[in-house]
């Protein structure tokens, strides 16, 4: 489903280089949850940002379902609303609009008719067991219920990729099992491929494979599946 094969990125600030990546490769199959672990400053969201289509300034290779993505931004920018999905710390709700707004806004992008939004807008707000607060705006909702607005957004579309950066860092820890549950749930049902960058064991321990990043690369050695083959 997704592959990225030898990425290389660079940040450049003044006389300043830092090496992000140094030639990472993986593959990601269909229907896959890949938590995409490492310590502080090893590249994770860089390597979710380039896999994302969010950022064109590096070296290597990305295939989406058997296709090298091309770097010319209207194409990154179609793939993108088509068939990637994201989920972010901070949920990156639209204040100013109501529960369904925020999930709706996704389909708008598509130019897809009212009465089809509406019924997938419905459809994933139920979902995610928000539909006695469709109306409410962001800042009348907890920490957790706005990530599962935030889950409900993401998915609306049904994208064949999510993206996660730290889906549970703000949560406390039985909302954020919920909404690990939650997407992996979602995820199973509608067939999707997750990568999600995580330092929560919580989601790894639901994860089906752990990638881990250190210093730029990704190593070989896998902790996690280690420990998940000896249990
Ligand atoms: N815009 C930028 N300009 C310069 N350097 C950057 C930029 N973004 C990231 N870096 C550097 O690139 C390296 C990788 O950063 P990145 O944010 O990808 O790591 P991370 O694993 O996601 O960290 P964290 O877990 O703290 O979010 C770090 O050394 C960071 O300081």
């Amino acid at each position: 489903m997704l592959k990225f094969s030898n990425i290389v990125k660079s940040y450049k600030t003044g006389e300043v280089v830092v090496d992000a990546l140094k030639g990472v490769s993986a593959e990601i199959k269909k229907g896959e949850t890949v938590a995409l672990c490492g310590p502080s400053g090893s590249g994770k969201s860089t390597l979710l940002n380039i896999c994302g289509l969010l950022d064109d300034d590096y070296k290597g290779e990305i295939w989406l379902a058997g296709k090298a993505v091309s770097k010319d931004k209207k194409v990154m920018t179609q793939i993108r609303r088509e068939k990637l999905g994201f989920i972010f710390q901070r949920y990156n709700l639209i204040p100013v609009m109501s529960v369904y707004e925020n999930v709706e806004y996704p389909l708008l992008m598509l130019n897809m008719n009212k009465r089809e939004r509406m019924d997938k807008v419905v459809d994933i707000i139920n979902k995610v067991g928000l539909k006695d607060h469709i109306s409410k705006r962001p800042d009348q909702l907890s920490g957790g219920q706005q990530q599962r607005v935030a889950i409900a957004r993401a998915l609306v579309k049904r994208p064949e990729i999510v993206i996660a950066d730290e889906p549970t860092a703000n949560l406390d820890t039985s909302t954020a099992n919920m909404v690990i549950d939650l997407m992996r749930d979602l995820g199973n049902d509608l067939g999707c491929t997750f990568i999600v960058a995580t330092h929560d064991h919580r989601m790894t321990d639901r994860c089906h494979r752990v990638l881990n990043l250190a210093d730029g690369n990704l190593s070989a050695f896998n902790p996690y599946e280690t420990h998940r083959r000896a249990g």
